[in-house]
C-alpha cells in the first residue's frame, strides 16, 4: 500500500501564498503527473511530499500516517540534475542508501550484508540498463545514463512513493523516449506510487495514470502574493492505466507496457501485443 492523502494543504513563504487549500487523494500505485505554469508551486508541493518542506496549514498522510517531517527511505526522489554523487561510482551511488540505512553510524556495510547489498545493487543497475558501467563515475555517463542511475539510486530502497521533479526534462527526445519506456516498466513492476512534475504535456499523458494541473485562479499581477495556486484540473487517463496490467492499446503509443508478471507469450496469445 502507498496511498497519499493531502488534506487542505496551504504553503506560504512570508507574505507570499504559494499553494492554497490543496486536497487530493492519490491511490496506491497511481502515477500522477503534476503540470502547471512556471512558478505555481509544483516543486514546492513535491518537496512537501518528500518532507523537505512542511505545509503551513493542513496535513499530508501516507497510508493513513502523518508524513514524517523529514525525508525518509519510504520516499525516493529524482531531480532533473544533481541527484547522484559525482565522487562515487555507479555501484557506489546505488549502494549508498543501503549503507546509510544498514549501518547508520559508519555508513559502511560489512561481510554478508555488504555482499547482499552489492548483489542487489548490481541487479538493479542491470534492470535500468547500466550493466557494465558499475565502475564508471557519473561524469563518464551520458545525461540519460545519469538519470537511469538516479532512478536506480532511488529504487534500491524500495520506496513506497517515488517523487520525480522534471527528471527527463534535460534529455534529448530519443533518449527521453527510451527512458519513458524504462519508467513505465519500473512503475508496472514495482509497488510504488509515482508523483512526477513535468512541463511536458506529452510526457504527462504518455506516462501518467492521472494528470493534475495547478494554477492560480486569480492571476492578476498585483495579487500574485495574495493568492496561491490550487488544483484546477484533475484528469484520469482513459482507458485507465493500471500498474501491473497490460495496456489495452496495441501497442501502446510509446512502446508496449509489459509487466514481468505477464509473460510476453501470454500477452501475445491474448492478442494484446505482437510476439
Ligand atoms: N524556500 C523558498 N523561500 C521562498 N520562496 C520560495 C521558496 N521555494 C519556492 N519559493 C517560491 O514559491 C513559488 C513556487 O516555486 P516552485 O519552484 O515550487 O514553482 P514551480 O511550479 O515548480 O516552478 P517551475 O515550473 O518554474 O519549476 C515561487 O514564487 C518561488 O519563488
Amino acid at each position: 500500500m502507498s496511498e497519499l492523502r493531502i488534506e487542505n494543504v496551504w504553503k506560504e513563504y512570508g507574505d507570499q501564498i504559494v499553494l492554497e487549500d490543496i486536497s487530493l487523494t492519490v491511490a496506491s500505485r497511481a502515477f500522477v503527473a503534476l503540470v502547471g505554469p512556471s512558478g505555481c508551486g509544483k516543486s514546492t508541493f513535491l518537496r512537501m511530499l518528500l518532507g523537505q518542506e512542511q505545509p503551513t496549514r493542513g496535513q499530508i498522510l501516507l497510508d493513513g500516517e502523518l508524513l514524517p517531517a523529514e525525508p525518509g527511505p519510504d520516499r525516493g526522489v529524482v531531480f532533473q540534475r544533481y541527484s547522484v554523487f559525482p565522487h562515487l561510482t555507479v555501484l557506489g551511488n546505488v549502494l549508498l542508501g543501503k549503507e546509510f540505512s544498514g549501518a547508520r553510524h559508519k555508513a559502511k556495510l560489512f561481510g554478508a550484508a555488504r555482499r547482499n547489498a552489492i548483489a542487489e545493487a548490481r541487479q538493479l543497475i542491470g534492470e535500468v540498463g547500466l550493466a557494465g558501467a558499475e565502475d564508471k563515475y557519473p561524469a563518464q555517463l551520458s545525461g540519460g545514463m545519469q538519470q537511469r542511475l538516479a532512478l536506480a539510486q532511488a529504487l534500491i530502497m524500495k520506496p513506497k512513493v517515488l517523487l520525480l521533479d522534471e527528471p527527463f526534462g534535460a534529455l534529448d527526445p530519443g533518449i527521453r523516449a527510451e527512458i519513458h519506456t524504462l519508467m513505465k516498466r519500473l512503475w508496472n513492476e514495482t509497488q510504488m506510487t509515482v508523483v512526477m512534475v513535468t512541463h511536458d504535456m506529452r510526457e504527462a499523458f504518455t506516462l501518467a495514470s492521472r494528470v493534475i494541473a495547478f494554477e492560480r485562479r486569480r492571476d492578476r499581477p498585483e495579487e500574485k502574493e495574495r493568492y496561491g495556486a490550487t488544483i484546477t484540473k484533475d484528469i484520469s487517463i482513459w482507458p485507465p492505466r493500471l500498474a501491473g496490467e497490460p495496456s489495452i492499446f496495441s501497442p501502446d503509443r510509446d512502446g508496449p507496457v509489459v509487466s514481468l508478471g505477464h509473460r510476453r507469450d501470454d500477452l501475445a496469445s491474448s492478442g494484446d501485443i505482437q510476439p
